[in-house]
Formats: structure tokens, sequence, C-alpha cells
């Protein structure tokens, strides 16, 4: 009974004393980054705009995948994972953003922040969805390729490692020009992806020879848990829709405000693309299948159906479809990513196939 009344009295010191005084200090970084950084502009701006979570799963892992499956199956699933915990967790922690504090709070700050069009974001603000998929996709891509250079092997990690750092303050500072994100969630996002990172290097052998079922389970499961949440926040009389509310408050042009950005849409949008993915397990070994034509076309024709079908999202017919329409879009894009056109597109190797039959342990 201690110990819970401590934490709860150490939970509203943090929230009620030390978290204004992060966020003040916060605030002053990104006045100090629009202030600073205005001849940068049009490149925070379009790596915003241009690297968001939905743009890198809808448009640069396919266009990897036309001649990379080995990456394409890594950045299919990482990416699934990743941005599912982090739509996981936006929906459960109320973490506003900067355009919003600066009028939320109760202290009066006498700090200007500009708006873009691109800072109407109606999520919570942790952890960056930016941020995460970015850094992800810029890890895999930079540790996975092979360079054909005489550096030694640490000196090499040593300017991957400097390589993802420089994205990932690139895309921080992008989000924190746009007043969307305070300089502390970036870099507890940055924590966070390394934990995440590291646990999945460790375990992605598991995960790989998970069963269909058992896969498809456990994301079943796990998708009760928002509506848990909904439910939980509903009964304590929280509004589950409040980042959308603030949003609308704050924002200076409503009309900039996108439908598919919100929470629930997000929520839909990576369980759907993370149902795919298990619907593909197991996927221990599919990396090694040998490409037997080129995919280039085949790919391209995918993503412009693809395109298509999300112009076509209903958002007239209320949540319910909205949100079922984007989870079986996306669910259908990763499985046919990982399931279908490797079927059409790949042939086993054969020697490979042979050596596991007569070796179990042979990879
Ligand atoms: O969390 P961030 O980096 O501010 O991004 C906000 C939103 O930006 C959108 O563009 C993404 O599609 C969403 O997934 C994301 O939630």
């Amino acid at each position: 009974m201690d110990f819970i009344s401590d934490l709860s009295g150490n939970m509203t010191e943090y929230v009620c004393i030390l978290l204004p005084q992060i966020y003040h200090e916060d605030l002053l970084i990104v006045e100090k980054v629009q202030k600073q950084m205005r001849d940068y502009q049009w490149l925070l701006l379009l790596l915003s705009e241009h690297f968001s979570a939905a743009k890198i799963m809808d448009y640069y892992v396919p266009l990897l995948g036309a001649f990379r499956h080995d990456l394409m199956v890594l950045l299919v699933t990482l990416l699934a994972c990743v941005n599912t915990l982090t739509s996981l967790i936006k929906w459960v922690m109320p973490a506003n953003r900067p355009y919003w504090w600066v009028h939320e709070s109760d202290d009066n700050y006498k700090i200007f922040l500009h708006q873009y069009r691109g800072s109407c974001e109606t999520t919570g603000a942790f952890p960056s969805s930016h941020c995460i998929a970015m850094v992800t996709f810029s890890y895999v891509l930079i540790f996975q390729i092979e360079w054909r250079h005489k550096w030694s092997s640490t000196f090499r990690t040593f300017v991957r490692v400097l390589l993802v750092v420089l994205v990932s303050i690139l895309v921080a500072l992008s989000r924190i020009y746009l007043a969307t994100q305070f300089a502390s969630h970036c870099l507890l996002t940055g924590l966070l992806l390394i934990g995440v990172i590291m646990l999945y290097e460790r375990h992605a052998n598991i995960f790989y020879s998970l069963s269909q079922l058992k896969a498809v389970l456990i994301t079943c499961c796990l998708s009760l848990l928002p509506v848990f949440v909904y439910f939980s926040m509903k009964r304590v009389g929280l509004d589950p829709h409040w980042s959308v509310r603030m949003a609308f408050k704050w924002c200076i042009d409503p009309e900039y405000m996108r439908h598919e950005d919100s929470s629930i849409f997000i929520l839909g949008r990576d369980f759907g693309y993370l149902m795919g993915v298990m619907m593909s397990m197991p996927l221990r070994g599919s990396h090694e299948r040998r490409i037997k034509m080129k995919r280039f076309p085949l790919i391209f024709a995918l993503e412009i159906l693809n395109y298509y079908a999300r112009l076509e999202t209903p958002k007239t017919y209320g949540r319910v479809a909205f949100v079922a329409y984007e989870f079986l879009r996306n669910a259908t894009h990763s499985f046919t990513l990982l399931t279908i056109l490797p079927k059409i597109t790949t042939k086993p190797r054969v020697e490979y196939y042979f050596f596991r039959a007569i070796l179990p342990h042979y990879k």
C-alpha cells in the first residue's frame, strides 16, 4: 500500500511540477530552432512531408523491395512492429505537442511559435512517429548494405553509427522546427527505439519462426488493448479523442488537419500492416529465395493500386468503416509484399532446401 501511495505521489509531483519545467525549457528550444534554422526551412519541411511513417511504408520500402527482397522482409517486419508500438503508446499516453502546450499551460509564456501546414498533427506527441519510422528505415539501410571499402570493421561501424545519429538529428530538428515535437520527446523516442531494436535483434529468430496461427492470435490479443484503453478512458471521464480536439482548437487552419493521421486511424493502419506480416509467418528463410524475374514493374503496379485504394478510403461512413477499411488495405499490402509477391517472382534456392533437409542447423 505504501509503495502504491509513494508511486502515485511521485507521479503527481512529476506531472504537476517537473513536466511543466521540462516543457518550458523545451519550448525555448523550439523557439530557438525556429529562429536559427529559418534558412534551412525548405529542408526541414521537406523531411517531415516526405518521410512520414505512411510514406515510408507505402513508397520507399516497396521501391527498395524491387531490388532487395531480404531488405524488404526485414523492413516490413521491423516497421510493422515499431509502428504498432508507436501507435499504441500514442493512444495510451496523453503527451502534448509544443503548439498545444504553449496555449494550454497555466504558465503565461511569452513565447511565440510559428505553425506550418505540416504542424497540424492530430495524434499525441510521444513517441515521434516520424523519428521512429525514418530512423528505423535508415538504420536498416546503413547497416545492411555492404561497403566495398578498405576501412577496418570498427571504423566502418563508427561511420555507420554516425550516419544514423545524423539522420536522427535531422528528423528531430524537422519535427521541432514544425513545433510538433519537444526535444525531450525526440530524445526519449531515440532511447525507446534503441531498446526495441536490441530486443528485436536478440529475438528475431524466434519471431520469424512463429507459426501463422500463433502470430495471428498474438496480434488479435494485442488489438484488444486499445479497445480496453478506450473504454477505461471513457469510464474515468477522459476523452479518447483528446488529441483531435487539441488539434482543432490550436491548429491555425483546421483545413490542414488530415483524417488519416488521427490516433484511431493510425491504430487501424499499423495493426493492419502488422496483421499482414503475421499472416505471412513463418518468415524464417523467406529472404533466402532467389529472384527469378525483374520485380520493379510488378511492384510499381501494386503500389499504384495501393495508392488509389488509399484515395478511396471511406471518410463519410463513420469511424468503424474508416478504420476497418484502413486495417484491411494495410493487411493486404504487407501480406502481398511478404507472401504473394515472392510466390510469383522468386524460386527457392534448391541447394538451400537440400542442405536444410540433411543438416537441420544449416543456415
Ligand atoms: O509523431 P509525429 O512524428 O509528430 O508524427 C505525427 C503523424 O504524422 C503522420 O504523417 C504519420 O502518418 C503518423 O503516423 C504520425 O502519427
